[in-house]
Formats: structure tokens, C-alpha cells, sequence
């Protein structure tokens, strides 16, 4: 198998853009360089060894990225012109094949990359061009100048070939070569053309960014994450109980604990902080802590909601079972859930679901000493933070 690095190039300063050079700018969350990084990573299988990462002059820091183990990310500091940069990357580079890609080039599919690498040889190069679309004219001043369209084709990247020869062909045409086909053209070397992708465009103009946020937001695919969420309680006299925030006020008996005690609370916030990849509630509010002592768990679970939507989740479902011999609940469900679903989404009045069952006499539970709860949490989110 034929083994590449991936070279991109990241070192211009984006004039035509203006601002913040846009090869770092965020587009859906992550910024534009790692779209086709991230692409690249993803066909370790299919040959790309490594990701060689060319950064403005000077700025040579590592970009962060959680890599990888597969594929190395290797950096190398940039020229004044494209050709320069590109030079540099194919020394950082240590395959005998390389894919050259402009950072400025964010959605470059899997599918081109494969066409290409297959018709790269050691003596053939390989790049994606499109035919031009628009009429075409050369102005020179005042002077316009129709061009006839036919056989006129646009260059895009990634462009492939064998690195050393690549490197020749670089040298001996200096920094002014537009692109690698151009270098490899002039040193008379064979040169494939397969068929490039509109929306592998090249993010120049300020329009072009905005259509890319566009296209970015649209592919941002949500992560969803469930947790689970667990809780017991002694039933013991002279004690209010208290579930999801509702006093069960014909109770005889109540939920010992040091706060107070309600479990339905409690195994909701469990499973979504877990959901979250959060601490637990025993760790966030310590039953050592005098500052929880007889507190309103509802309170606690609000802070929990409040953690999970701050690390960037939104909280989705939420489905909950008690476990209690007595007292019944099933008068009380719907309160429990109205009031829960309040804290847990606002925007979503009815996210909760909730069900009481009987220990069917069975253990502790069963003899009316003990209550339990259930709880699983479904959340989405970007999964950037
Ligand atoms: N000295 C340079 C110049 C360009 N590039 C990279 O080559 C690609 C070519 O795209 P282009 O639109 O030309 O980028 P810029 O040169 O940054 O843009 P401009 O010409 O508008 O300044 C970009 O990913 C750019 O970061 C580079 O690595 N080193
Ligand atoms: C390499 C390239 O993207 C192919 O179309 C193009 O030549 C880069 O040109 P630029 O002037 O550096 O934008």
C-alpha cells in the first residue's frame, strides 16, 4: 500500500480575507484547519501515515488537537509564498507519498482523497480540477478582453504525488509556482486529473467564509450521551417526604438523610451529571458538608443543570422509576414530572418520565424501609467542550 503524509498548508495571512488570518477562524466549533486534518486522521487504514502541519512564519506552537495515537501530527513553520511553505512541509515529512491541501480548503471528502491516492504513482501526479463555469475575461486596466472558456479548468487541492520528485520540482521552479501541478508540469512530468468538488472550495473572499459557517453549522452532528443515575434512602417516622420536589404531605413516613433526602432528585441529578462526565452529586454536595445539611435537593439539582448546560449539553430525557412499597405515589407523578422538567429544560415543559413501582413485599423495600430510585439521562451536545 502506498503511504502519504498529509501535508496542509497553513502558513498565508489570508489578505484577501482581512482580520483574523482565517485558517484558525472557527467554523461549526473547531477551527478550519482541523476539518481536513480530522478528514485525513480518519483513513489511517487507507494510507495516511501522518499530518504535517505547516503554521504562519514564526508561530510554530502546537495548535491544539487531541490527536490521534495513529496518526502523528508533526508542524513545520511556513514561507513568505505558498511554494515556500509547501517546501517545508514535504521536509517535515517523512513518506514517500504526499497529499498537498490548502487549510483554506475545509471540506475535502474522503472520496476525492481515495480517487487521487489511487492514481498517484512515482511517476504520475494526481490533483482535482473542476471545469470553469463563469464567461471569462482578462482585464488589464480599461482594457477587457474575452477568453474563450473552453478547455479551462480550476485547480483545487489536495494535489499528489511522490515526494522526492515533488521536491525537485519544487526547487527548480522556485517560489513562484501557483500550485505543485504547476512545478511537476514544468519539470515534464505526467500529470492525472480527476474530477474536483464544488464544496471543496478554496474559503478566499469574506463571502466564502460565511457560506463555509453555513455549511459548518449544517454538518455539525450533535453527540448524544446518556447517564445513568442511582439512589436509596431509609423510610423512617417524623420525617417529611419529599420526591421531585413534591411534599407527600398523608405520609407516615419520610426519607432519612442529611440533606432532604429526596432520591428521585438526587438519581435525576446523578445521571445527568454522568452524562456529562461530571462529578456526582456526593462529590459536589458532600453529606460531610454542614452547608447541605437539611438542603432542597431540587436547589442541588438545579446547580447540577446548570453544570451540564455550562459544559455544553442540553438536557434531552430524562426517565425515572422509584421504588416504594409505600405510600402510593401514582397520584403525585404528574407534579413530579411538571416540576422536574422545569429545572431540567424550560424549553422543554414535558422531558421527563416517571414511574413508581412496589418491591412487591420483596427485601428491604418491600417491607416499607427503604426506597430506591432509577433515573437515565439522554443529552446532546456539540461534543467541543
Ligand atoms: N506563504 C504562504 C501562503 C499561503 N499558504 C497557505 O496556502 C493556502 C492557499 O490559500 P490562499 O487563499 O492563497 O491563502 P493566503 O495566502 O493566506 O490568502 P491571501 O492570498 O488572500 O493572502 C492557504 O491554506 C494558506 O494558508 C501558506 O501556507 N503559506
Ligand atoms: C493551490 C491552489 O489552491 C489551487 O487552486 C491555488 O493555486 C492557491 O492559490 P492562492 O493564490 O495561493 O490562493
Amino acid at each position: 500500500m502506498k503511504r502519504f503524509s498529509f501535508v496542509i498548508v497553513a502558513g498565508g495571512s489570508g489578505s484577501r480575507m482581512g482580520g483574523e488570518r482565517k485558517q484558525f477562524r472557527l467554523l461549526g466549533g473547531r477551527p478550519m484547519w482541523r476539518w481536513s486534518a480530522e478528514m485525513a486522521a480518519s483513513m489511517a487504514e487507507e494510507g495516511i501515515g501522518e499530518i504535517v502541519l505547516v503554521l504562519p512564519r514564526g508561530e510554530v506552537t502546537p495548535p491544539p488537537w487531541r490527536q490521534s495515537a495513529r496518526i502523528p501530527l508533526r508542524l513545520a513553520g511556513g514561507g513568505a509564498s505558498r511554494a515556500e511553505s509547501v517546501l517545508s512541509g514535504l521536509n517535515a515529512a517523512s513518506f514517500d507519498y504526499v497529499m498537498v491541501h490548502d487549510a483554506a480548503r475545509p471540506f475535502i471528502s474522503i472520496s476525492l482523497m481515495r480517487r487521487l491516492m489511487e492514481e498517484t504513482s512515482e511517476g504520475v501526479g494526481a490533483v482535482p480540477v473542476l471545469p470553469a463555469s463563469d464567461a471569462i475575461k482578462r482585464i488589464d486596466g480599461e482594457r477587457v478582453e474575452a477568453v474563450d472558456r473552453d478547455g479551462l479548468y480550476m485547480t483545487q487541492t489536495p494535489q499528489s504525488f511522490y515526494r522526492p520528485t515533488l521536491m525537485a520540482a519544487l526547487r527548480e521552479r522556485g517560489p513562484a509556482a501557483k500550485d505543485e501541478a504547476e512545478a511537476w508540469l514544468a519539470s515534464g512530468l505526467e500529470l492525472h486529473c480527476v474530477e474536483g468538488e464544488r464544496l471543496n472550495f478554496k474559503v478566499t473572499w469574506p463571502d466564502d467564509l460565511h457560506i463555509a459557517e453555513r455549511i459548518a453549522e449544517g454538518r455539525r452532528a450533535p453527540t448524544v450521551r446518556t447517564g445513568l443515575g442511582y439512589d436509596v434512602h431509609r423510610l423512617v417516622p417524623e420525617r417529611p417526604l419529599i420526591l421531585g420536589g413534591v411534599l407527600i404531605e398523608d405520609s407516615p413516613l419520610g426519607l432519612l438523610g442529611h440533606s432532604d433526602a429526596d432520591l428521585l432528585a438526587h438519581a435525576v441529578a446523578d445521571a445527568i451529571l454522568g452524562a456529562a462526565g461530571l462529578p456526582d452529586v456526593g462529590t459536589l454536595f458532600p453529606a460531610s458538608s454542614e452547608e447541605y445539611r437539611d438542603a432542597d435537593s431540587m436547589e442541588l439539582l438545579k446547580t447540577a443543570v446548570d453544570l451540564v448546560v455550562e459544559a455544553g449539553w442540553t438536557i434531552a430525557w430524562v426517565d425515572a422509576v422509584v421504588q416504594a412499597q409505600v405510600p402510593r405515589l401514582s397520584p403525585h407523578l404528574v407534579e413530579m414530572r411538571k416540576r422536574l422538567s422545569a429545572i431540567l429544560n424550560p424549553d422543554l415543559p414535558n422531558c421527563v418520565s416517571l414511574k413508581a413501582k412496589s418491591a412487591e413485599g420483596t427485601g428491604d423495600p418491600g417491607l416499607g424501609g427503604s426506597m430506591t430510585c432509577w433515573a437515565s439521562a439522554t443529552l446532546y451536545g456539540d461534543g467541543t467542550r
